[in-house]
C-alpha cells in the first residue's frame, strides 16, 4: 500500500494522535440529544425503556401503574408465564436436574412430560457426541486467554459443520437451537482447557460429555481432571443455568439476536453476535468484573465491618478513582429492576448457605454490606430515576468460586445457560416479524464540500 516504513514509536504516536482526531470529530453535544428528542439507550426520559416489541417467551415485571405512575415493586421474572421461582422450587423439590426442561419450556412454550423431556434430552446428547469432536477441533487450533471469543468463534464455525445452514425455516432453527445448547458448553470447557494448557503450561485435558449426564453434570465432568464433582456443585449449577436463561426481549444480548435475526441471516450469526454483546462489562461481563471488584476491595479496606471506609472506597469507583476506573460499581443496578432482581435474592440465599459450609461468612458478609452501601452510594452521587439494587451478575461469582469453577468460565456460564433465551427469541422473530429492525438516527453534521488532495 505505501513504501512508507514506520517504527514501533511512531506508529504509536500515530495511533495517539488520530485517536485525538477521532474523539474530537465523533463528539456530539448533548444538548443535541434534549433537542431531537433522541431516546439515548432506548430509554425514555424517566429511564423506561422504548416499546420495541411483543414477546411471550419471558417476562421482566419491576413496577405496577399507579394513577400513571410507575411504582417500583419487588422485581420478578417468569418464562413462559411461569414465575422462575416456582420453576426452580419445582424441579428442585422433585430432586431433578431443571435446565434441560426449561430449554425445552423456552423453545417450546409447555412444560415437558416425562417422555418428552426423555426425548428432548436424547436430542441433546446426541447433537453433544456427533459436535463434540468438531468442537474440540475448532476451539484447540486457536487457544484464546478469553473464552467469550471462543464462544463466538466457536459459535459462527458450527456454520461449516451445517448442511443446512442458511434455512431460516422453523424446523430448522429450532434443529440448530438444540444443537447450540447442546455444544456451547462443549465449547466453553474445551475452550478453558485449551487455555489452561496453552498459556498456563498444564496437561491438557480433553473428557468426552456423557449422555447419561445433564448439561450441569457434563460441564463439571469434563471441567475436572478427574471428573468429580459432587451433587451439591452440580445441583447450584444446574440452577444457575435455569436462572440465567431467559430475560425478556429488551436486554442488550437478546435484542441484538432479534435485531440480527430480522436481517434474514443465519442461526450462527445471530448466536454469535449476542455471545458478544453479553461478553460487556455492563451485561453479562459484570459477572467477572464483581470478583475482580471484591478482590480489590478486599486488599484496599482492612475492618470489613467499616461502613464508612466501604463508603469511602464505592464513592472512589464511582469517581473512578479506583480498580478499573469506569466509575462503575459492578453487579449494581439495572436497566428494569429497581427494588430487587429476583435471580440475585436466590443466588445469595445459596451463596449464604455455601459460605457457611466452606468458612467463608466474613467474605459473604462483605457482600450483604457492598449490596446495602452501594445502593446509597450510587444514589447520592447518580442521577437515578428509579432505585438500584443487587443484579443477578452480584453474588454469582462468589458462588462460582465456591464451586471452584474458574474465574474464565463465569460469563461463559452465562452464555451457556442464555443461548436457550436467544434462541426462543430467535424463533419468535422469525415466525412473527418479518420487519428489518431499522429506527433512525438524525444527522446533526454540518455540511462540507469535497476538497482535492492538493487543497488539504
Ligand atoms: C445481566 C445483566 O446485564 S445485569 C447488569 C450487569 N451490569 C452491571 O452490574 C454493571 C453495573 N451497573 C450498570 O452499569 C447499570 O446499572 C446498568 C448498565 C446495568 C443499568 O444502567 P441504567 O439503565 O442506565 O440504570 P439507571 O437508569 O438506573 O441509572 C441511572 C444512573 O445511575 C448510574 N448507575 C446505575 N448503576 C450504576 C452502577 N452500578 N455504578 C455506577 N453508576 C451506576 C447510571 O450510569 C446512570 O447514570 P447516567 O445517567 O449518568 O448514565
Ligand atoms: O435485562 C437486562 O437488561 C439485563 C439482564 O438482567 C439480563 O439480560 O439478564
Amino acid at each position: 500500500m505505501t513504501n512508507i516504513k514506520l517504527s514501533e514509536q511512531e506508529r504509536d504516536n500515530l495511533i495517539k494522535e488520530l485517536s485525538i482526531k477521532a474523539k474530537d470529530s465523533n463528539y456530539i453535544n448533548p444538548e443535541l440529544y434534549t433537542k431531537y428528542e433522541v431516546k439515548r439507550g432506548l430509554r425514555d426520559i424517566s429511564g423506561k425503556g422504548v416499546l420495541a416489541g411483543l414477546t411471550e417467551v419471558g417476562e421482566v415485571h419491576a413496577y405496577i401503574l399507579d394513577e400513571n405512575e410507575l411504582v417500583p415493586v419487588p422485581g420478578r421474572l417468569s418464562y413462559r408465564g411461569i414465575d422462575i421461582k416456582e420453576i426452580t422450587e419445582g424441579f428442585l423439590k422433585e430432586g431433578r436436574y431443571g435446565f434441560e426442561e426449561t430449554a425445552y419450556l423456552l423453545l417450546c412454550g409447555t412444560l415437558p412430560n416425562k417422555s418428552v423431556l426423555e426425548q428432548f434430552k436424547e436430542l441433546l446428547s446426541d447433537a453433544q457426541s456427533s459436535k463434540a469432536e468438531f468442537a474440540r477441533k475448532t476451539v484447540l487450533h486457536i487457544p484464546s486467554k478469553d473464552i467469550m471469543n471462543v464462544l463466538g468463534r466457536g459459535v459462527l464455525s458450527l456454520y461449516s459443520a451445517d448442511q443446512n445452514a442458511d434455512d431460516i425455516s422453523i424446523e430448522n432453527v429450532l434443529r440448530q437451537s438444540i444443537e447450540l445448547i447442546a455444544c456451547v458448553p462443549l465449547i466453553a470447557v474445551y475452550g478453558y482447557q485449551a487455555y489452561v494448557h496453552q498459556y498456563l503450561n498444564k496437561s491438557l485435558v480433553l473428557h468426552s460429555p456423557q449422555p447419561e449426564l445433564s448439561i450441569a453434570e457434563n460441564i463439571l465432568h469434563m471441567l475436572r481432571p478427574d471428573s468429580k464433582y459432587s451433587k451439591l456443585e452440580a445441583t447450584l449449577l444446574d440452577l444457575s443455568l435455569v436462572i440465567h436463561a431467559e430475560h425478556g426481549g429488551g436486554n442488550n444480548s437478546t435484542f441484538t439476536t432479534h435485531v440480527v435475526t430480522s436481517t434474514g441471516t443465519d442461526t450462527y450469526s445471530a448466536i454469535a453476535a449476542a455471545i458478544g454483546s453479553l461478553k460487556g462489562p455492563r451485561h453479562g461481563g459484570a459477572n467477572i468484573k464483581v470478583r475482580h471488584m471484591f478482590k480489590d476491595i478486599k486488599e484496599n479496606i482492612k475492618d470489613w465491618n467499616d461502613d464508612e471506609a466501604i463508603k469511602n472506597y464505592l464513592t472512589k469507583l464511582l469517581n473512578k478513582e479506583a480498580f478499573d476506573r469506569s466509575g462503575l460499581i459492578y453487579g449494581v443496578g439495572h436497566a428494569v429492576y429497581s427494588v430487587s432482581d429476583p435471580r440475585a435474592e436466590i443466588l445469595k440465599s445459596y451463596a449464604e448457605e455455601l459460605a457457611n459450609e466452606k468458612h467463608v461468612e466474613e467474605e459473604f458478609n462483605l457482600y450483604k454490606k457492598i449490596e446495602k452501601l452501594a445502593p446509597e452510594v450510587i444514589e447520592q452521587h447518580r442521577k437515578i430515576y428509579k432505585g438500584v439494587c443487587a443484579n443477578v451478575d452480584f453474588y454469582s461469582g462468589f458462588i462460582y468460586e465456591m464451586l471452584d469453577i474458574p474465574e474464565e468460565l463465569y460469563t461463559p456460564i452465562f452464555a451457556i445457560s442464555r443461548v436457550a433465551g436467544w434462541c426462543a427469541h430467535r424463533l419468535e422473530e422469525l415466525t412473527n416479524a418479518g420487519k428489518i429492525v431499522r429506527p433512525a438516527f438524525k444527522s446533526v453534521a454540518p455540511k462540507r464540500e469535497y476538497i482535492p488532495m492538493e487543497n488539504r
